[in-house]
């Protein structure tokens, strides 16, 4: 007599639901492909020597804080900052033209009007705001009217302060080394533009009572971060070489020889010009001819001096200063140094090395003459001044900053981290609110988890049916034993 197996038709059943249940889901999973749809951002970055527009891009899902973002395209707008059209306010709008056409052709049109857009400028027209209000509103003016005209959604155009162009810079450089999701250490961001210079990081020990204008607390992922940030106007390489220029020039002189350029160097320079700026505006001398003959002489040592003039290293009413009496804690952990700092320490293949011995052989040895035959593809004018910017760069770090022997060589010279350091990344990730305060919940299983899972039922229900086959087998023999 065949022996009725007890689980023999609840067993099948559940085998068939969970199988049909398994395939079904499996099927389905497997063939929801990942979201492709991307969204888009636009900033312009109006520095005081020239602007640039940057693309990002990043997956367009509901939980962008999983996607990182990318900088899909950047454009350097033709011609000088937008302070410099202070005269012709008009002329500042029409030279973005070129890059927001550009950025129409960059970014797909579907998605055009959900595109945020940003300009954000930065010392030079901080400088012109200081000098003139009325000509840097025309030219914010202008400018609007000239973005306002692209199908992009448009959320204005503002002078950055120093505190959030530094604290942005901090930002992008540690979003893109990946620090601030995962919780690493970070790093600190230095920026040399043409006409300010930004120092942040996170100090040992900060006592941040001690100068609150100097702390930007943030809560990212998580974690809190208390940042220390300064920017110095006047003190980016263009307006450094002005002090530089007019500390030489106070007598008014109808020539100068000049330590950090080279032997063979000479240029005519008009004194209402170098001093048109509110950095050395106040220190025009009283009789002076109409222009002034400035010559090089390369000297390394006596370059440093005049530099070093640049600075007040005397007053400090915190129990540490920089320089100007501007408070400043010890230097801590590594560095990504970019802009400026960058472009002359790259030419100078000073990168990995602090030496100053470098730039004495260049500025003493070598002629501008022979420096532009080698280097035809560089700009003339950065030529004749990498030397100047590179005596000035080692000065304001170690003099400046007081970075030494051990903590300069944790500075990296950097362009980019997969995106170009500065900060606009770091502005556009604010105001999308693209990083969250809190690690977000993430979904219950990502797409890899739920075809393993699915991959792991099927093989055990295949394991299941084997077994079960077996055993009917086995009992059949069984039964049908002699
Ligand atoms: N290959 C290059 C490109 C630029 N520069 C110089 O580097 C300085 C800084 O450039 P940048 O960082 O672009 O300054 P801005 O953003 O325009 O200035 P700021 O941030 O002060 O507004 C400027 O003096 C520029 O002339 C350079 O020496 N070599
Ligand atoms: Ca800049």
């Amino acid at each position: 007599m065949k022996e009725k197996n007890p689980w023999h038709k609840p067993l099948t059943i559940i085998i068939t639901v969970i199988g049909v249940i398994a395939i079904v889901a499996l099927v389905t999973v497997a063939e929801i492909p990942p979201p492709v749809s991307a969204q888009y951002g636009i900033v312009l970055d109006a520095g005081s020597s020239h602007t640039a527009l940057y693309i990002y891009k990043w997956p367009a899902e509901k939980d962008n804080n999983t996607g990182r973002i990318e900088q899909k395209h950047s454009c350097k707008v033709k011609g000088k900052g937008i302070s410099s059209y202070a005269a012709v306010p008009e002329k500042a709008g029409m030279s973005l033209t070129e890059c927001m056409q550009e950025a129409e052709m960059q970014v797909p049109a579907w998605r055009h009007q959900e595109t945020p857009l940003y300009l954000g400028a930065t010392a030079g027209m901080r400088l012109l705001n200081m000098e003139n209000r009325v000509a840097s509103d025309k030219v914010f003016e202008a400018v609007e009217k000239t973005l306002q005209r692209f199908p992009f959604s448009y959320q204005g155009a503002r002078i950055l302060s120093g505190q959030e162009e530094g604290a942005f810079g901090w930002v992008t450089v540690n979003y893109l080394d990946d620090r601030l999701k995962q919780g690493l250490q970070t790093t600190g961001a230095l920026d040399l533009g043409g006409a300010s210079t930004q120092i942040s990081f996170v100090p040992r020990e900060y006592d941040i009572s001690e100068s609150p204008s100097n702390a930007v607390a943030f809560r990212l992922y998580g974690n809190y971060y208390n940042l220390y940030t300064h920017s110095f106007l006047c003190y980016g390489k263009d307006q450094a070489l002005r002090m530089a220029l007019a500390h030489q020039t106070q007598s008014g002189p109808i020539t100068i020889s000049d330590p950090c350029f080279h032997p063979d160097y000479s240029v005519t320079r008009n004194y209402n010009t170098l001093y048109d700026s509110p950095c050395v505006s106040e220190r025009k001398p009283k009789v002076a001819p109409l222009n002034f003959i400035h010559t090089g002489e390369g000297n390394f040592l006596q370059c440093q001096e005049v530099i070093k003039s640049l600075f007040n290293f005397k007053s400090c009413k915190y129990s540490k200063c920089s320089f100007n009496g501007i408070f400043q804690p010890p230097v801590q952990g590594s560095f990504g140094a970019f802009s400026a700092y960058y472009f002359v320490m790259n030419f100078l293949n000073l990168t990995d090395v602090f030496s100053a011995l470098c730039i004495d052989n260049i500025l003493t040895f070598k002629l501008v003459e022979q420096i532009k035959k080698l280097h035809s593809d560089i700009n003339e004018k950065y030529l004749a001044e990498y030397c100047f910017s590179g005596t000035y760069i080692l000065t304001l770090l170690t003099e400046g900053y007081n970075f030494n022997t051990e903590t300069f060589s944790k500075i990296k010279f950097i362009k980019e981290v997969s995106s170009d350091a500065g900060w606009t990344l770091g502005y556009m990730l604010n105001l999308t609110n693209m990083i969250p305060a809190e690690t977000k919940d993430s979904p219950p299983l990502p797409h890899a988890g739920y075809v393993s899972i699915v991959t792991v039922i099927v093989l055990l229900l295949f394991i299941l049916c084997v077994c079960r086959c077996v055993w009917v087998k086995g009992h059949l023999t069984l039964s049908n034993g002699p």
